[in-house]
């Protein structure tokens, strides 16, 4: 069988205190290429600490995250950071794009960090992401002057910079209006469909979630098996 994007193996987060708090606990789960996977559950049921352990942002407590099929158990923290950087690409609910930089600066900032690109090959690979993402005429502008659903467009740009096979994302809609939720869902779709790349969101939104291909529901730190089914067409 072909290795799987990312496995997690019996994965568990307890952040140790007085009283310790298990953020996730026992999760073993395997992601293919080109799957476009929710997260969901109620408040405080783990998603966004499952989403960092993916993101190898944060450290399990025990078991492994697998990355093309390779552990990522003993990485030193240099050896993660350049695999978040090249494979695998970051969403979150608020945009965190540099705000004296424009939109083309923004999404050529992981190229020349990664440092793969001449700053020439650079730009023009940012104008085409932007511009495939409908944004080639905001290319020029800074944060401020563009929409909500813009802003979140052009990080999701960013994010794509590297080509990476794995798209993180935690609440990419959650403080946009309906009408720019649609347009950054269709956004992260296209490119599962087009690129082949697999893309994780953290959701709250049923109607979103049940348009993607699967859904992990998790309740107290855990995935709910019987939310495991896949979704109707998936
Ligand atoms: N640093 C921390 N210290 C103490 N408790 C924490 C910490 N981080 C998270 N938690 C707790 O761990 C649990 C899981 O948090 P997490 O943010 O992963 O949930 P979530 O499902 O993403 O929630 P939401 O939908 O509200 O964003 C929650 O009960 C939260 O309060």
């Amino acid at each position: 069988m072909a290795p799987a994007l990312l496995e997690t193996h019996a994965l568990t987060r307890i952040l140790p205190a007085t009283v310790p708090v298990t953020l996730v606990e026992n999760i073993t789960i395997r992601i293919g290429q080109g799957e476009f996977v929710a997260i969901t559950g109620p408040s405080g049921s783990g998603k966004s600490s499952l989403l960092y352990l993916l993101g190898l942002l944060d450290r399990p407590t025990s078991g492994d995250v697998t990355v093309l099929g390779d552990s990522t158990r003993d990485l030193d923290s240099d050896s993660l950071a350049r695999l978040r950087l090249k494979d695998l690409g970051f969403v979150f609910q608020f945009h965190f794009l540099l705000p004296e930089f424009t939109s083309l600066e923004n999404v050529m900032i992981p190229m020349r960090k990664l440092g793969l690109l001449s700053r020439a090959a650079a730009r023009e690979r940012a104008y085409h992401l932007l511009a495939s993402l409908g944004l080639a005429d905001f290319a020029h502008r800074r944060p401020d002057q563009l929409s909500g659903g813009q802003r979140q467009r052009v990080a999701v740009a960013r994010a794509l910079a590297n080509g990476p096979r794995l798209i993180l994302a935690d609440e990419p809609t959650g403080s946009l209006d309906s009408h720019a939720t649609e347009q950054v869902f269709l956004a992260l779709e296209r490119i599962v469909k087009e690129d082949g790349t697999t893309v994780v969101a953290v959701t709250h939104d049923m109607q979103l979630a049940a348009r993607m291909h699967r859904r992990l529901h998790l309740v107290d730190g855990r995935i709910d098996q019987d939310q495991m089914q896949p979704q109707p067409g998936a």
